[in-house]
């Protein structure tokens, strides 16, 4: 117990979790930096079995993290402490061009942007009438996708399946968002739009001393990790700015405002239309925020308008893209790992679809494809996007296990961990779709249970991913469009078993090693 003197009397503060003893003024910081710098999630699930489901962790001398390693842990801190448990834990690279103060990822719920973000959200990626306007975009580049890989299949080269995939998502995501292709899917290799992206999502993946350290912020202002993405996103938004809004607002201009393309960028220039702020007083924001940003340590700068625009766009394509490139990535590598499953796979596929050379995995075939949604499920259960859900506690009265958990801890449930938690699922290192087809698998089969957390790869309560019943259509669809008409070869000889499965976590929990596969059409 540790037992503080202040003001001459004694001050006993309350128990905490059981954790790693740690360093009396670092805490557990050399641990965090250290061992659990590259793969927290299985880091994490190994101190859970010895402190148990609910342990914490200390990081310099204020701030307190507290991991959640079971379903029953998880169901009390994501159900019974909702409300009180619904903002982010927030890193500090994050405020950099005051990205999270605008953005729906990282916003406390109670504030009524977040809340307007994920009415727009739910409109288009939830909701029936949103789902049906997406269709006809994903089911078009799904089909290109499977055209690229015929064209592929003539070379005999090896494909990189998580780029292929990633191309293919991206300009899923531009178009509903935009409407237009910001990848090239036949180029592989350099793509100046991927290259905006990917050093923003590294820089906020890398642990950063200020988020232990808050005083050393202003050093990392300067020279540090702040400071870097503070100059990737100023690229990303002038991309966003000059080649997408810009030439939205100079056609709509010339068409006397008539252009309407039913994306989500008509919907998010009608809101920035609202705060009238002229593209100057945009502009200029952009430019001092940049100045600001590079010479004192601003927190928050609270701007609507055009800047709020980019920064959805942006969360859009951060949150969307490489979750489900790595899921159906993911899938594949299973799938190649275990032939009999794959050969279920395209079976079922050629049952439902057919294999003439007009033959396109449709939207509407998913309902009758649950092998195909088998293979998701339990690959988002073994190797869920996001294996660690990161959370603050924002009120009072919050106890996880019987330990008060005070205002500003922070939360983080260990969702891989859940997932192989062995007295829930059988035999659970082994990839067996099957669970989620047995009678009586019954409930497991949803996802979004009831007091049932055994299962919840997409998070849950009133943060649970907005995406998720969009990506339940576009993961199976973009995997069926890979194997329905493509046999994969290995290369050099490589034997199902030689597929290395070791994972990797930045921003997302990727493969470590890139899976490159020959395909082989059969059309
Ligand atoms: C296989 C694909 C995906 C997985 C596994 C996944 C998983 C998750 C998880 C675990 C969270 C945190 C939830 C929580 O805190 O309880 C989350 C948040 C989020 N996801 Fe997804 N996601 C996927 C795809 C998508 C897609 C396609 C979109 C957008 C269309 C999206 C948009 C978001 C956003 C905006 C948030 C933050 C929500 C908030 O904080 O209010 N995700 N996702």
């Amino acid at each position: 117990r540790h037992i503080l003197r202040k003001h001459g009397r004694k001050r006993v503060s309350p128990p905490q979790p059981p954790g790693p003893a740690g360093h009396p003024i670092l805490g557990n910081l050399l641990y965090v930096i250290g061992p659990l710098r590259n793969n927290p999630h299985t880091a994490l699930a190994s101190l859970a079995q010895t402190y148990g489901p609910i342990l914490s962790l200390r990081l310099g001398l204020t701030r307190t993290i507290v991991v959640v390693s079971s379903a029953a842990a998880a169901h009390e801190a994501l159900a019974k402490n909702d409300a009180a448990l619904a903002s982010r834990l927030v890193p500090d690279t994050v405020h950099a061009m005051s990205y999270g103060a605008t953005s729906m990822v990282f916003l406390p719920s109670s504030n009524p942007l977040w809340k307007q973000d994920r009415v727009i959200m739910g409109a288009r990626f939830s909701s029936g009438r949103g789902l049906d306007t997406i269709r006809p975009i994903l089911e078009c580049h799904a089909g290109h996708l499977t055209e690229y890989l015929r064209a592929c299949s003539s070379t005999g080269m090896p494909v990189i399946i998580r780029e292929a995939v990633n191309r293919t998502v991206l300009n899923v995501i531009s178009n509903i968002l935009f409407s237009e292709d910001v990848v090239d899917l036949r180029a592989p290799g350099a793509q100046p739009f991927r290259g905006l992206i990917v050093p923003v999502l590294e820089e906020w993946s890398k642990s950063n001393v200020s988020d232990a350290f808050p005083f050393l912020a202003p050093i990392d202002h300067l020279l540090g990790s702040r400071r870097r993405i503070s100059i990737h996103l100023a690229k990303l938004f002038n991309f966003f700015d000059q080649e997408i809004v810009q030439r939205r607002l100079a056609r709509t201009s010339t068409n006397t405002g008539s252009e309407k393309n039913n994306d989500m960028l008509d919907i998010l220039l009608a809101r920035q239309a609202m705060s009238k702020l002229t593209r100057q007083e945009i502009i200029t924001f952009l430019t001092v925020r940049m100045f600001i940003e590079y010479l004192f340590p601003l927190h928050v700068l609270y701007v609507r308008g055009m800047f709020i625009c980019f920064i959805s766009i942006q969360d859009m394509f951060i949150a969307a893209s490489d979750t489900s490139t790595v899921t159906v990535q993911w899938a594949m590598a299973q799938l190649l790992r275990h032939p009999e499953k794959m050969e279920k796979v395209r079976h079922e596929l050629r049952a439902c679809v057919g294999v003439g050379s007009n033959d396109f995995v449709k939207e509407s075939d998913l309902d009758n494809l649950p092998y195909l949604h088998a293979v998701v499920k339990e690959t988002l259960r073994l190797h869920p996007a996001v294996p660690l859900i990161p959370r603050e506690v924002a009120a009072d009265g919050v106890s996880l296990g019987g330990f008060p958990v005070p205002i500003g801890t922070g939360v983080v449930v260990n969702l891989w961990a859940i997932g192989r938690d062995p007295t829930v699922w059988p035999q659970s290192d082994k990839f067996m779709p099957e669970r989620f087809l047995a009678a009586g698998a019954g409930d497991a089969v949803h996802f979004q249970v009831k007091d049932d957390y055994t299962y919840r790869p997409f998070g849950a309560g009133r943060r649970v991913c907005p995406g998720m019943d969009y990506a339940l259509r576009s993961v199976p669809l973009l995997l069926a469009s890979l194997v329905h008409k493509t046999e994969w070869r290995l290369p050099d000889g490589m034997a199902p078993e030689d597929i290395d499965l070791n994972d990797r976590y930045g921003t997302v929990l990727n493969l470590a090693t890139p899976l490159y596969v020959v395909p082989l059409s059969t059309v």
